[in-house]
């Protein structure tokens, strides 16, 4: 892999910004810091030890004054209680001309994020994701946020940071179910772009669960085009943005049902589309074999399409309740992103309760 492989722009009305997908992505965040003389850099228990303190020494190596803050990894950390200790720990470190840098995964990004957003109304930030899911999809669009009861990232901004930078190589130290929880929104960005990335996702399973570089690197290029193409388009989310939340109506509402815990994100993705293409099938847009064929790429990357598959059991009226708040909803009506054939998302704002019902209780049963 050359150094600077690829660069990808995302035009905002916010704030534009550079995606770049390079190796020795520590020499290059040195180099962007050039303004900044005070850092931190916010990352969660488990990327401290690997990347936290090699990071903080390549910048202190540059005479800047940069501390490394962490907090306990895991969802069930991206809260309120955390985003407030955050910023008690910033507060005396930094001023309004300082960075922050996220380097983690989702969870480090969107609360990081949130956190640079909202310290002294507004400080710059620089994402360096670190899972495959932070790298494919979380790291850009400028969604950030926490969970609270109410909702998933119920509370957040848009904001955008002043550079996103990615090395697949981090990938390295990445336990195999957070590479199979990335690859849950890599699917789904498959299902909405359409059949060339479908079949390139059917035929290199082994070589991107052998973590090729390679593979890696083009399927987070593929990704993030399909993705800026959309976020540019309307990055509010207000329109065509919603075809991003695919599977996450549902996934959402089961994240939230068993409060942040024993589900992670890229699972409940993968079941809420087995759901959604679940209704896609119903409404007799999916035929029965591209429902089978696509159940089979969600599993053919080891992610489950029922809430058995992990042991789980959900009670379909808290599910239900929780769909009320999908921050899609417009005048009480629920949204759902459907295929009507793969590459052909459809936001339906006519699926009735019923129809969820069926959905839920569907992705409920094992099979
Ligand atoms: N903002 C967005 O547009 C957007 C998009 C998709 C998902 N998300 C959010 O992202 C979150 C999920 O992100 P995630 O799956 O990255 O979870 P995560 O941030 O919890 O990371 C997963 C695990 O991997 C560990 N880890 C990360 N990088 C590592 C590395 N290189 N080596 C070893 N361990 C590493 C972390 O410590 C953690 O335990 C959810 O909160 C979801 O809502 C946001
Ligand atoms: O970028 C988007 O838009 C997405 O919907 C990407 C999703 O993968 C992501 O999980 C996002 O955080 C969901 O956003 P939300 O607005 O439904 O919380
Ligand atoms: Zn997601």
């Amino acid at each position: 892999m050359k150094d600077n492989l690829i660069k990808i722009k995302c035009q905002s009305n916010l704030q534009s910004y550079d995606i770049v997908i390079q190796k020795n992505s520590f020499s290059q965040v040195v180099k962007d810091l050039s303004q900044f003389r005070k850092i931190v850099i916010i990352c969660d228990s488990n990327v401290r030890k690997y990347y936290g303190e090699s990071l903080l020494q390549a910048i202190t190596a540059e005479k800047k004054i940069c501390d490394l803050i962490s907090f306990p990894a895991g969802e069930s950390n991206k809260n309120l209680n955390t985003f407030l200790y955050l910023h008690e720990q910033i507060a005396l470190r930094l001023d309004r001309n300082s960075c922050i840098i996220t380097l983690g995964g989702g969870v480090t990004g969107d609360m990081g994020g949130f956190v640079a957003s909202t310290y002294m109304r507004g400080i710059s930030f620089i994402h360096i994701p670190t899972s495959l899911l932070a790298m494919v999809d979380s790291s850009v669009g400028g969604k950030l946020g926490v969970n609270t009861s109410i909702g998933k990232n119920v509370v957040g901004v848009f904001n955008n940071p002043k550079k996103v930078i990615i090395d697949p190589s981090l990938l390295n130290t990445l336990p195999t179910k957070f590479i199979i929880d990335g690859m849950a929104e890599v699917i789904k960005h498959a299902f909405l772009s359409g059949e060339e990335f479908v079949s390139f996702l059917e035929t290199n399973t082994e070589g991107i669960f052998d973590l090729n570089l390679t593979l890696l690197t083009q399927i987070i290029s593929h990704s993030l085009h399909f993705k800026v193409k959309i976020v540019e388009q309307d990055e509010r989310d207000l329109e065509i943005r919603n075809i991003l939340n695919y599977g996450h109506t549902i996934g959402h509402a089961l994240e939230e049902t068993l409060g942040y815990q024993n589900i992670s994100h890229g699972n409940a993705v993968a079941i809420g589309m087995n759901a959604v293409n679940y209704l896609s099938l119903k409404e007799g847009f999916l035929s029965t074999m591209t429902f089978d064929r696509m159940q089979q790429l969600i599993r053919q990357y080891k992610l489950p399409t029922f809430l058995s598959d992990l042991g789980l059991q959900g009670d379909p009226e808290k599910i239900l309740q929780f769909l009320n708040n999908d921050k899609k909803n417009q005048d009480d009506q629920i949204v759902m992103v459907l295929l009507q054939e793969i590459g052909k998302p459809i936001i339906s704002r006519t699926q009735t309760i019923i129809q969820m019902k069926e959905a839920i209780n569907y992705i409920l049963k094992s099979n």
